[in-house]
């Protein structure tokens, strides 16, 4: 079957505690065992400075084993952002953008700013991408749990209930709809933005959803763990949530609802997560996916007969390439595609320990997890390249592919927004005779 293809990772992070080239590369072998052929890795930019962010993964991303494209995050807003988005899509290869509604004092930005990416993103014909949750009411929530003496992982989840996730999902929802331009939501956890999702859709509306895997199968009840280390590793925004939100998320996506699976891959290690022991507002935010994620897709809604094997290429494959517009380059065996294959053994056992796994970390959110699907063997671009759990390629072998703007998501936009200036009825001629 076609390799995967990981709509949202941030891998550099894995290795965040040395952070060289060489940990990149050893990063995506993790990715590669799992079966993952490319990754869309996000750059945030320096300083709000789109082109130095970008020259900085460049850089890092040199010596690659497996293909990748970057998504950038739009941080700030000014005349030199706006032109620089430019840039990044004629001239480099990016065609999507991600803003982000939480973390406030940090990346988080206002609807001002949201309104003026989506505008830029639709004139580039470029996706605009949501992280929704809202950021004023988390550092309430935040607050509200510190003077209630509640400072461990738990906190982390009491603070950011699936409301705020619901709240910025239908805002970023109906302001793309005002601007008319398309939505992807980014990590959808709850059943609650999944429905603001679903019932944008009905209305007609292109918006994409995306769940990751560790909202598919974990639930947050770790967060209540009495050991910190186990309970920190799960702390990732928006909040894992708690048992049966995954079980319907999965069944958004067999329905259509949901598109497509990304893993949101951003591990810390157990030192970095400490950070946060006396206050979760300092456990950095994330969890693993990236070995993982096609393994426990198969297992979790193959095997049981959620959906098919043509649906598990769909949601771990071909709906990435088509939405960002590499397809057939990727997402398909055709004629002319890449040869990204993958082998999946689908009578082979897996069990997941973070004493074998292939990231740096020491840590992993599916720890002791066994299950039916092992990808045996990963080809990229017709050379196989991980083997008898082995990487079988040197660093360098990775290629940068740059994403087209305008993809299928934006056919006939301009045709709707005809429609809608045609709809206006004015303006009304009036005089200033009064009668
Ligand atoms: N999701 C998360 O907790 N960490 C990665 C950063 C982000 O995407 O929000
Ligand atoms: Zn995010």
């Amino acid at each position: 079957m076609p390799g995967g293809i990981d709509p949202h990772t941030h891998l550099e992070m894995d290795f965040m505690e040395t952070a060289t080239i060489d940990d990149f590369f050893t990063g995506q072998a993790a990715a590669l065992a799992g079966g993952t052929t490319m990754h869309i890795d996000f750059v945030i930019p320096i300083n709000g400075d789109l082109s130095a962010g970008f020259e900085s993964y460049v850089s890092k991303a040199k010596k690659s084993v497996m293909d990748y494209g970057f998504h950038m995050a739009i941080t700030k807003w000014d005349e030199a952002v706006s032109k620089d988005m430019e840039v990044m899509v004629k001239e480099h290869g990016i065609n999507s953008f991600k803003f982000f509604m939480a973390y406030k004092g940090a990346l988080m930005i206002n609807d001002e700013l949201l309104l003026h990416g989506l505008e830029r993103c639709k004139s580039l014909g470029a996706l605009a991408m949501v992280h929704a949750e809202n950021g004023d009411a988390v550092a309430e929530g935040q607050k509200r749990m510190i003077d209630l003496g509640i400072t461990g992982p738990e906190g982390h989840a009491l603070s950011r209930p699936p409301i705020l996730e619901a709240e910025a999902t239908a805002r970023a929802i109906r302001l793309a709809g005002f601007v008319n331009t398309p939505l992807y939501v980014v990590h959808v956890m709850s059943i609650d933005a999944m429905e603001e999702i679903a019932k944008a859709k009905k209305s007609g509306q292109r918006v994409i959803g995306e769940p990751v895997v560790s909202g598919l199968v974990l639930d947050d009840s770790w967060l209540w763990h009495p050991d910190f280390t186990t309970a920190a590793k799960y702390v990732m925004s928006p909040p894992i949530r708690k048992a049966g939100h995954g079980e319907v998320l999965k069944a958004a996506l067999s329905a259509g609802i949901l598109q497509l699976v990304g893993t949101d891959h951003c591990t810390f290690n157990s030192t970095q997560k400490a950070l946060g022991f006396d206050d979760f507002r300092k456990i950095p935010n994330g969890v693993n996916g990236i070995e993982e994620r096609m393994h426990l897709i198969w297992d979790t809604m193959v095997e049981t007969g959620l959906i098919s094997v043509t649906d598990y290429v769909r949601i771990t494959s071909t709906e990435c390439a088509r939405i960002f517009n590499i397809y057939p380059q990727k997402g398909a065996i055709l004629e002319g595609s890449d040869a990204d294959l993958i082998i999946l053994n689908p009578n082979a056992s897996f069990r997941v320990t973070s004493a074998s796994h292939h990231s740096r970390s020491d840590t992993n959110v599916y720890e002791g997890r066994t299950g039916k699907g092992k990808v045996e063997v990963t080809i990229s671009r017709g050379r196989v390249v991980w083997e008898d759990d082995t990487l079988k390629v040197t660093p360098g072998l990775g290629r940068y592919i740059k994403m087209k703007p305008f993809s299928y998501l934006f056919d006939g936009i301009e045709k709707a927004d005809a429609a809608y200036l045609a709809s206006l009825s004015a303006p009304v001629q009036r005089s200033r005779a009064s009668s």
